[in-house]
This record gives structure tokens, sequence and C-alpha cells, in this order.
């Protein structure tokens, strides 16, 4: 509380930082001073992620790495740690920032078992084993560190699109407010960040498979560059703050959801609730009408398919 915490010098972990969020927050981080290591699966983009580190060093003695691991296991998280950990003797990082994910939006019934399987995995399992793994070392080292989840504004709400993506979403918010309040036993500080849409790799990616209607739904949120969103992020880190949050939609769902996690200042928090009690059942009603003009489309494009044919198989 109220000294700023600051990166220079400290050992930054990202996980998912080849690119987008995850890079734009390594490379801030690399300005600011910090040895900065990230993980992410494809070699290549690693290698490019690790020369535009380099290229923002402010001093030659600043510790860059890059390694390639999939940390959708525990056994890949754990091996993702110790690499990381090697060149500082086994110590344990001192902020962890949970980076990884991609979204796979889908209508429910067409998604197939793989598809929910592969959103827990590089949602869900990829913070919970990486904060798992990073909490018994830092515990054991008695490392009063820093670990930041990355949710989304659908951790907060959801709509139309979103079964295989927001449930993990919200899940990782339950896994943050609880290690927020039990870390509190080792002195480790627990963050979790709401991003909107962000101009990423991975934003360009999931549009690619997006139905129509949950676009026309985010047409109301006006996406923003990473670098952004990073800056925002990486401020929140630095100020102390639980719940991090950089745009209007997003702190309006989050005063109407608070739950049990701190909010910051009472007033600011009230003046966003009062907005949502009115501002979000308009919201929904919009979208609500729009999802139901949808349907004879949908059914259309379902038949198009075959999916009755095929019973939804
Ligand atoms: N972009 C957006 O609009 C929003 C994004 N978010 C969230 O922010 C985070 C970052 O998003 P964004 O920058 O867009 O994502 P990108 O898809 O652009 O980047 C994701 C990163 O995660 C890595 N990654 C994915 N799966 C694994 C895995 N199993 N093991 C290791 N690394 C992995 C990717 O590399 P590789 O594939 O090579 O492993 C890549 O470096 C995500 O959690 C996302 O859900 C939240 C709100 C909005
Ligand atoms: C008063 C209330 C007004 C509300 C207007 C709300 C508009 C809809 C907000 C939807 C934003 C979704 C962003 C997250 C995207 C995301 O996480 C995935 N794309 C993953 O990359």
């Amino acid at each position: 509380m109220g000294q700023k915490w600051t990166p220079k010098g400290k050992h930054c972990y990202l996980t998912g930082a080849s690119q987008g969020l995850g890079l734009c927050a390594a490379l801030q981080l690399v300005k600011d001073g910090a040895n900065v290591s990230i993980v992410a699966r494809d070699q290549g983009k690693l290698d490019v992620a690790l020369k535009k580190m380099e290229a923002a060093r402010v001093s030659p003695s600043q510790k860059l790495a890059a390694y390639s691991h999939d940390i959708s296991t525990a056994a890949g998280a754990q091996a993702a740690l110790e690499a990381v950990c090697t060149p500082f003797a086994g110590q344990a990082p001192d902020a962890v920032f949970l980076c990884a994910g991609n979204a796979r939006p889908l209508y429910f019934v067409e998604a197939k078992e793989e598809d929910f399987k592969s959103q827990i995995g590089t949602l869900y399992f990829t913070a919970l084993w990486s904060a798992w793994a990073v909490a018994k070392l830092m515990v054991c080292q008695k490392v009063k560190g820093k670990i930041v989840f990355v949710s989304s504004t659908l951790g907060l709400m959801s709509f139309v699109g979103y079964a295989p993506y927001a449930p993990m979403k919200f899940a990782i918010r339950g896994l943050a407010d609880t290690l927020r309040s039990e870390f509190q036993l080792y002195g480790i500080s627990v963050h979790i960040y709401f991003p909107a849409g962000m101009f990423t790799p991975g934003y360009e990616e999931e549009n690619k498979v997006k139905p129509a209607i949950t676009k026309k739904i985010e047409e109301q949120d006006k996406a923003c560059q990473p670098e952004e969103a990073a800056a925002v992020l990486i401020k929140g880190v630095k100020n102390g703050t639980y719940s991090i949050a950089g745009d209007f939609n997003t702190m309006v769902f989050r005063a109407t959801t608070q739950s049990s996690s701190p909010f910051g200042n009472i007033f600011v928090k009230f003046a966003f609730e009062v907005i949502g009690w009115f501002g979000v059942p308009i919201w929904r009603w919009g979208v609500d009408a729009d999802v139901r003009k949808y349907a004879p489309e949908h059914e259309a494009y379902l038949k198009q398919k075959g999916f009755f044919e095929n019973e939804g198989k």
C-alpha cells in the first residue's frame, strides 16, 4: 500500500507473450528495466518477440529470454517455470503475468467436444497450472511476489457465441478472488485484468470463426491497441490495484457484479453501479431483441450446414 511497485531489476515472467497483449506488456517491462522471460509454444514467433525485446532493452545487464512450452498441462507449466528460473539460480520470479489464451467463439450446439476441451486448456489450465507452480515456489522461497491473471470483459458478462470461452474467464476470476484472499498468508499479491477487445493476432484469428450475431453485438465495444491495454495492465499492477480495467463498459459490468472482491474508490464504484442499474438492462433489451430477430437467419444457417440431417452430431 502507498508505495508503488517498480519493475526495474525485477524478474518478470509472462506467459503467452510471443504476441498480442503479453508481448506488449513484456516490451513495456523491458523498457522499465526489468529482467523479462516469456513463454509460448511457437518457436518462430518467440524468436521474433525476443528480437523486439532485445531492441527495447535499456541496460546490457538485463536478462531477456524466451522459451517454448505448452503450459496447458501441469507438467508443461512446471517445465516452463523451471526453464525460466534457471538463469536466476532457481529463484522464483518477482512477478508473473498469465496472458496465455485464445478465443474460439462458436454456437454451443455446433461446437465439438474438442472445442470446449481446448478452450479449458488454453484459457483456464494455462493460468491455473502456472499460478500453482509459481505459488508453491514463491511460498517455499518466501518470495513476496505478484501473480497477475488475465480475464476479460467476458469474465463479468456474456452473450451468444461465447459458451466455450466466457465460462473460462469467469473461472479465472473465481481463482483470482480465492487466491487474493489466501495469498495474504504469504505476502503474495494477486491481480486480475479485465480487458475489452484488443486488436491482436489472436483477435484476428477469432474473428474468422466468430458468429455474425456475436460480431454485431461486439460492435458496441471499440477494440483498442494492445499497447494501450498493456499500459493499463502494468499501471494497475504498479499501483497495487487488485481488479484492473481500462474501459467504461467493463467498469460498468464490473461494478454491477462486484461479488466479494475489492473495488477501489467506493464513490467511483457507486457511480458505475448506478449507470449499470439502468444501462445494463437497456443494453440487454436491445441485444436480446437482436438475437431473437436473428433466429430465422440462424436456422437457415444451420440448415445450410446440414446440422438437422446429422442430428447435431
Ligand atoms: N484480444 C482480445 O480482444 C481480448 C483478449 N483477452 C485475453 O487476453 C489474453 C491475450 O490475448 P491476445 O493477446 O489477444 O492473444 P493472442 O492469441 O494474440 O496471443 C496469445 C498468446 O498465448 C500463447 N499461448 C496460447 N496457448 C498457449 C499454451 N497452451 N501454452 C503456451 N502459450 C500459449 C500464444 O502463443 P502460441 O500459440 O505460440 O503458444 C500467444 O503468445 C488472452 O488470455 C485473451 O483471452 C481478453 C479480452 C479481449
Ligand atoms: C452500459 C452498458 C453498455 C454496454 C455495451 C457493451 C458492449 C459489449 C461488450 C462486449 C465486449 C467483449 C470484449 C471482450 C472480448 C474477448 O474477450 C474476446 N474477443 C476474446 O479475445
